[in-house]
């Protein structure tokens, strides 16, 4: 790890990621990429068909081996999923919960 991220375990770069993109689906600032998620004509099908882009992504980077974008494409996942489950109105504790439950 690098930077200011020693601090700061997984969970909080999360939350607050979480946190940032439901503020972007209220607040729909004009210049905020999330935002365009949220407004797309595509509705949905936009997010959708990211994810589906990187986890073409990510499969092709696990493949070749390629360390720095495998963490990159997951990277990518985790937002876009993210955006997802803001769109669906589905909370990341419930998420949490259920990644708890299997332990
Ligand atoms: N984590 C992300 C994040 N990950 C990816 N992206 C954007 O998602 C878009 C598509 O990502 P891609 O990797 O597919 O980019 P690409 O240009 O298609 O290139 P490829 O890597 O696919 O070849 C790009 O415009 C990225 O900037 C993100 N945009 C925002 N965030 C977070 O969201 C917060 C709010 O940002 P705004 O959306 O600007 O409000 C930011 O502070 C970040 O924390």
């Amino acid at each position: 790890m690098s930077g200011d991220t020693t601090d700061r375990s997984t969970d909080d770069v999360l939350d607050e990621l979480f946190a940032v993109v439901e503020d972007r689906k209220t607040n729909l600032p004009e210049d905020s990429y999330t935002a365009s998620l949220f407004t797309h004509e595509k509705g949905e099908n936009a997010v959708l068909e990211k994810l589906g882009e990187e986890t073409t992504e990510l499969v092709l980077a696990a493949k070749d081996d390629d360390h720095d974008e495998l963490v990159h494409e997951s990277a990518d996942i985790v937002y876009h999923l993210l955006v997802l489950l803001s769109m669906k109105d589905v909370d990341i504790d419930e998420l949490r919960a259920e990644l708890a439950e299997r332990r």
